[in-house]
């Protein structure tokens, strides 16, 4: 991205130079598709009320993006044989971390070529500091997590990149010394001597503790509008038992986490048909959630650059960002790092995935390992 581009507003004028078809994923390529040994999942019941009424998300994609958008739950697993399961699943992981290797076994490889440069941190919020879990109101930082990560800011600027609210992340971690970007990069919080103007108006607002700061929200014409579909996204769904909405400020949210599966396609075409009369918003997929967001272009990656930047890295040369999160949100990030700033993705994944990440941990235990691996090579320096 050229800081001095004229026209550097991400807000795009016409929403359909976006391409709402390209929602259209085979299920082979999804990122949860099983390249091991296959599992079998209850098979799609589709309600025989109104027949035709869920052609829509059935023949876009979008049910097969909901099948695949997370690790297959325990119940499922144990529907196979679990020895076999297991021993087959360790044999698919090892082969796939050959192209992903662990960021624990590469440390020492990270840490050298990190020499005489920055190193500067990002991170994913749910499913790479928090574990996944049913409840998206319980997904709480655990106290070794929160103190790796106090730890590490005190050597490497570190940054907070979620799909959740700032103020709810900045409440979930409640770190002050680190910087923030909610709704999926669309709302940054940095502190007042960063100043990169020529990505659009930066608003001087007082923080929870009365200090002065920048925020940069890329996506504030749509604050009314992300409103209003929250509500009516609320209204439509809630004859569909254990859908959960959340409004985050510059995107919403659609759980479908703890809805029977036979009622997915259900809770897919509330969502697609709210859409309809919305142009200007779009619907991404998360884990076992439905996101709906604006049509800017903006996301995680554009955040990362953005934070760097600001903190004046604009190449490789002097830098070395790592980005760690779990989602297909993260990819985006992970693209901009594999890009003129030669960072390191880290993807978070117990289960083989494709991703543009460069090496792999195992879960949020192993995020907190290597936080910690990194605040000790520093200790020790
Ligand atoms: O970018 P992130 O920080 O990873 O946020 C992405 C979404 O995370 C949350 O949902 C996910 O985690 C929940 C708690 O573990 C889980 O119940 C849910 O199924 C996951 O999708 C959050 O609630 C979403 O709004 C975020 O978009």
């Amino acid at each position: 991205m050229d800081l001095n581009s004229a026209n550097a507003s991400p807000v795009l004028t016409d929403p359909s130079l976006i391409n709402k078809s390209t929602f259209r994923i085979c299920s082979n390529l999804l990122p949860y598709s099983q390249s091991g040994p296959s599992i079998s999942t209850s098979v799609l019941m589709i309600p025989r009320k109104k027949p035709g009424k869920l052609d829509d998300v059935r023949s876009n994609g979008w049910l097969d993006a909901m099948k695949s958008s997370s690790p297959p739950s325990k119940k499922v697993q144990k529907e196979v044989d679990i020895q076999d399961f297991s021993d087959d699943a360790d044999i698919v992981y090892c082969s796939w971390m050959f192209k992903y290797p662990s960021a624990l076994n590469s440390f020492q490889q990270i840490v050298s070529h990190a020499k005489n440069k920055q190193i500067v941190i990002f991170l994913d919020y749910d499913g790479t500091l928090s574990p996944i879990v049913d409840d998206p109101d319980r997904a709480f930082i655990s106290a070794d997590m929160r103190s790796a990560v106090r730890d590490v800011a005190k050597y490497f600027p570190t940054a907070i990149i979620s799909g959740r609210s700032r103020d709810k992340v900045y409440q979930l971690v409640g770190l002050t010394e680190l910087y923030y970007a909610g709704s999926h990069g669309m709302d940054i919080m940095l502190p007042i001597k960063n100043e990169v103007c020529s990505y659009g108006s930066l608003i001087k607002y007082t923080d929870q503790q009365g200090k002065e700061v920048n925020l940069f929200q890329p996506a504030r014409e749509f604050l009314p509008m992300i409103d209003e579909v929250f509500r009516t996204l609320v209204d439509k769904t809630k004859e569909v038992k254990g859908t959960k909405v959340e409004n985050h400020k510059f995107c919403a949210s659609v759980h479908y986490r703890n809805v029977d599966e036979n009622s997915w396609p259900v809770v897919a075409q509330c969502v697609h048909d709210v859409l309809k009369e919305y142009p200007r918003l779009r619907q991404t997929h998360g884990r076992k959630v439905l996101e709906v967001r604006p049509v800017i272009d903006w996301d995680k990656g554009k955040a990362v650059e953005f934070l760097l930047e600001s903190q004046g890295f604009r190449n490789s040369h002097n830098v070395l960002p790592i980005y760690i999160g779990d989602d297909r949100t993260d990819e985006d990030a992970f693209k901009v790092l594999r890009g003129r700033y030669q960072g390191y993705g880290i993807l978070v994944s117990a289960i083989p995935k494709e991703s543009n990440a460069i090496f792999s941990l195992r879960d949020t235990s192993e995020v907190k390992e290597f936080l910690e691996s990194l605040t000790k090579t520093m200790e020790n320096h």
